[in-house]
């Protein structure tokens, strides 16, 4: 078993979209570490020779949390990040573990670009803190992600969150009339919520909406409804990509008009590229709330991909008060530096100041090796 570490509330409003059964359409992609014609799976003893646990303290309250646990790990290719949600169980963390051993003993695919333009996060704040949220990513920003749909610990929504959420939609379209403008439900309202909201919301003119609903086929019928009354907000998947048992369904369902890929919860640069290209839809790169380690590799995915034709959600470690890295791996005038082929170092200082307490390593230890023996029994 694999408890949540005490200290990290689980996230309501993350939840699972498991498709019936694994089906052949991921028998395309790039073979996990240890399976047949994919990388060596080192031993959990290799995994963990320099692992460091690490929390970062966030500026601002993100996803339910004020700080962020990761484990970085050390291998013959450079740092690696393992980072699953302190509720995520083995079988889901494996992808983030096979991420981490592509990172660490492996190493990323080439780039075809330098540099990554990415969006402001703008976390479900008050209309009013919206403009200092903004000021954390300084000059340049030509895309915003507006998070809405806030959940309580126990579960329905945020009192008053509809009229919330308009507001600081409406104030970030304000202070950034010529900014491309996303907003992210991660799956929390219902199909009529979204579909009121999201009309509300038309005259915004939205560059997409990010997985309203839950499932691929609430999401069809939100995008379905929408077209009907003539709003053309596109629909993004994202919890239907990374959550699902089959990344690739939502697409084959034409349930969305583009998809968010994440490096960590795809199982690696490799694996998310090829979902992107088997996807066939326009793909946006985003974070998993990752250290400068982690997010170093969804700039590296971002620069691998053929086709990058909207700004990517990268830009959240300017959400952190303290990081591993030094320079952070934050935008400048609105674009991240591709890392190439590898991690950047953590720095020793940082490290020293952002470790975590003994206890939290061995929580760390067991998550490292529940995920391994997912991976060596051949996968989720
Ligand atoms: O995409 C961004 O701008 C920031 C990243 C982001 O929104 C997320 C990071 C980590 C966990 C997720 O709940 C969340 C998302 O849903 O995309
Ligand atoms: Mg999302």
């Amino acid at each position: 078993m694999n408890p949540a570490h005490p200290s990290d509330p689980a996230h309501p409003s993350d939840p699972a979209h498991p498709s019936a059964s694994a089906p052949a359409r991921t028998a395309a992609l790039p073979p996990l570490p240890g399976a047949p014609g994919g990388p060596a799976l080192p031993s959990v003893e290799d995994l963990l020779a320099d692992a460091v646990a690490v929390t970062l303290p966030m500026r601002v309250r993100f996803r339910g949390t004020d700080a962020r646990q990761a484990l970085l790990l050390r291998g013959p290719a450079g740092w690696a990040e393992f980072s699953p949600f302190p509720e995520y169980g083995p079988a889901e963390s494996s992808a983030w573990l096979a991420a981490a051993i592509e990172a660490g003993w492996q190493g990323w695919p080439a780039p075809v670009r330098d540099v990554v333009p990415v969006n402001a996060t703008v976390p479900a704040v008050e209309a009013d803190a919206v403009e200092s949220v903004l000021a954390r990513y300084g000059e340049g920003i030509t895309a915003v992600k507006v998070k809405v749909a806030e959940h309580r610990p126990g579960g329905g929504l945020v009192p008053g969150s509809h009229s919330a959420d308009l507001a600081r939609v409406r104030r970030v379209r304000e202070l950034l009339p010529d900014a491309h403008v996303r907003i992210d439900a991660n799956a929390g309202w219902t199909p009529a919520e979204a579909i009121a909201m999201l009309a509300e919301l038309a005259d915004v003119g939205l560059e997409y909406a990010e997985q309203p609903v839950p499932g691929i086929k609430k999401l069809a019928r939100v995008r379905r409804e929408l077209r009907a009354r003539g709003v053309s907000t596109p629909i993004a998947a994202d919890e239907a990509v990374r959550k699902a048992e089959d990344p690739l369904a939502v697409a084959a369902a034409g349930a969305a008009d583009l998809i968010v890929v994440k490096v960590q919860p795809l199982g690696g640069v490799r694996r998310a590229a090829a979902i992107v290209a088997a996807a066939g839809l326009p793909a946006v790169v985003s974070s998993a709330l990752d250290t400068s380690v982690g997010i170093a590799g969804g700039a590296a995915l971002a620069a691998h991909l053929p086709a990058l034709p909207h700004a990517c959600g990268l830009g959240t470690a300017a959400l952190f008060d303290d990081d591993v890295v030094a320079p952070a791996w934050t935008p400048r005038q609105g674009v991240l530096e591709a890392p190439g082929e590898r991690a950047p170092e953590p720095d020793p200082a940082l490290l020293g100041r952002v470790r975590a307490d003994e206890r939290t390593h061995a929580w760390w230890r067991d998550r490292v090796a529940a995920a391994h023996a997912v991976l060596a029994a051949g996968g989720r």
